[in-house]
């Protein structure tokens, strides 16, 4: 009998049952058939790593809000690749700690002020990772990739930047180039008759704000223009979780190029303010500053810094402002001019410590008095934070709470959120209402933890005064100097997440000079 040709073997392959396939695939292995083996094998591997991945994640959630399965290999892609506000609420509000996986990163999403608070105040457990493509686009040779002690020693030496006195020298710049844009927004206005987008116009004097301030005069004016265009590539890289490689043509690699540019010009300026303090100019900038502090020889830090270095430690500041004090600076003009009450009061302010001369530059003097316009662009920045969450990563098992341990190497974003809109701290907390800062003892100013806008901790942000200072100005000017009326559509309350918030139509604002008469 021809046992090869036994009748558990049928002869027609349509009619394999399936309990006959270990048979089958013994057969054509005894027979040399190879390809089936192969294919069977490669399915039981595929197989098997996926369930694992799943044994995985339900393994590292455990308990935690969040989908019972991830989607095999990509996870919730799709949803990092175009975020809504109402997605990511829906996910803080599943619970003060809820799980994702992205790209088979574990991640664990922190919602309420006490877990986000212990995730920026554990440096031992827990350390910023940025965004997926950050080190890619910063260098992963840039400082604020420096953790622990080389972090808090090289923090240090940039504190120097950021003192009263080198604020006092922003000032001035931060005016001049303020007034300058707001008069070519007038006279963009007064030529088209229209009203105006202020999202690229504003990020544009920003950016010019930014390099001027970081850099003077020691780069020519067209390079802050070329920074400009090719910056929006940056900002278009800030997913969350990105196409992991940098290949031509993607995101990633559209931003390296567009560093690339920022990089030589910030160099250049580096070289040039070296050349202009040892020639004994007055420091006329954060370059001048920086350089001027290091070489004096009572300085005790370290004194030496490429001008490589220096480019990275300024595009650094770049990177950390750009789409952050844009975002602050339009919901703060939105913000204004959807309450006119509130536009009021800050003129009434400008028009008594300016004395009625609108001409006169502005000082950080005049601008310490200015406390309801502090309130505003604080209370702006509350209801419209500009960064709602700050990637870090668990650098070992976390213990956060009593029944959860964050897996070694997982994500965890602690996010800021909900504590700027606990009630129990800002009673009404969709309304903008700058007055509730004005008490001293009112729940808010009692509440300073729950004011995350700019972090917490090692990392807390270290430009957060600069910030304040130029939405200050540009506010405090074009409520003193313009009128501003926003032209409301249906998308003026939607939000845009573009790395940080915007309204979703660019805040459209028709403008006019103000008459003061
Ligand atoms: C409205 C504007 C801004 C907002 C809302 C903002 C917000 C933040 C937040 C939330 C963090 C993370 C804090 C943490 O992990 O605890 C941060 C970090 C940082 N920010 Fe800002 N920022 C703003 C403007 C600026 C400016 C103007 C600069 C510099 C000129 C700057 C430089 C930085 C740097 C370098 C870091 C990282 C600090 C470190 O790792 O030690 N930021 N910022």
């Amino acid at each position: 009998m021809d046992r090869s040709s036994s009748a558990t073997v049928p002869s027609s392959t349509a009619e394999v049952p399936l309990y006959s396939l270990p048979v089958n695939s013994i057969f054509s292995l005894i027979s040399g058939d190879k390809s089936y083996s192969w294919l069977y094998t490669t399915i039981a591997i595929v197989v098997s790593l996926l369930v694992l991945e799943q044994v995985v994640y339900r393994f590292k959630k455990r308990h935690l809000p969040g989908s019972p399965w991830t989607i095999p290999l990509i996870g919730k892609f799709a949803d990092s690749m175009s975020p809504t506000i109402e997605g990511y609420k829906r996910q803080w509000n599943s619970g003060d700690l809820s799980a994702l996986s992205v790209f088979n990163i574990f991640i664990v999403m922190a919602s309420s002020n006490e877990y986000s608070r212990k995730i920026l105040n554990s440096p031992t457990f827990a350390e910023p990772c940025l965004v997926h493509s950050a080190k890619k686009v910063l260098r992963s040779d840039n400082w604020v990739f420096l953790t622990g002690k080389d972090h808090v020693d090289y923090r240090r030496g940039l504190n120097a930047l950021f003192t009263r006195k080198a604020l006092g020298i922003y000032f001035g710049i931060q005016e001049s180039i303020c007034r300058k844009h707001l008069t070519n927004w007038l006279a963009k206005a007064a030529e088209t008759g229209e009203a105006q987008a202020i999202m690229m116009p504003a990020r544009f004097m920003n950016m010019e704000t930014s390099i001027r301030v970081f850099c003077g005069n020691h780069i020519p004016e067209h390079a802050a223009i070329e920074i400009n265009d090719k910056y929006w590539a940056i900002t278009q890289a800030l997913e969350l979780v990105n196409f992991p490689f940098a290949f031509p043509g993607t995101k990633i690699w559209k931003a390296v190029q567009a560093r690339k540019v920022a990089f030589r010009w910030l160099e250049l300026a580096a070289h040039n303010s070296k050349i202009a303090m040892a020639n004994g100019a007055e420091p006329e900038c954060m370059l001048d500053e920086w350089v001027k502090t290091i070489s004096d020889p009572a300085y005790k830090g370290r004194k030496e810094f490429s001008d490589l270095e220096m480019a990275m430690v300024l595009f650094s500041f770049l990177f950390a402002s750009q789409d952050a004090m844009s975002s602050g600076l339009i919901y703060g003009f939105q913000h204004l001019a959807d309450h006119p009450e509130v536009l009021a009061k800050v003129r009434e302010e400008q028009d008594r410590i300016r004395q009625g001369n609108y001409e006169r530059p502005l000082t950080l003097e005049m601008l310490d008095e200015m406390v309801y316009l502090q309130a505003v662009v604080k209370e702006s920045m509350r209801v419209k934070p500009p960064v709602v969450m700050v990637p870090y990563k668990a650098t070992r098992a976390f213990p956060i709470s009593e029944n959860y341990t964050v897996p070694a190497n997982s994500m965890i974003i602690p996010s800021f959120f909900n504590s700027l809109h606990d009630p129990t701290v800002y009673s009404e907390p969709e309304k903008f209402e700058p007055e509730r800062w004005l008490d001293p003892n009112g729940a808010p100013n009692a509440n300073p933890k729950n004011y995350l806008v700019f972090g917490s901790g090692p990392h807390r942000c270290i430009g957060l005064e600069y910030a304040n200072m130029n939405i200050a100005i540009v506010l405090a000017t074009a409520a003193a100097t313009m009128n501003f009326e926003h032209v409301i559509t249906p998308e003026s309350n939607e939000v845009d997440v573009i790395a940080t918030l915007f309204p979703k139509d660019g805040c459209l604002l028709k403008m006019s000079p103000r008459n003061h008469a």
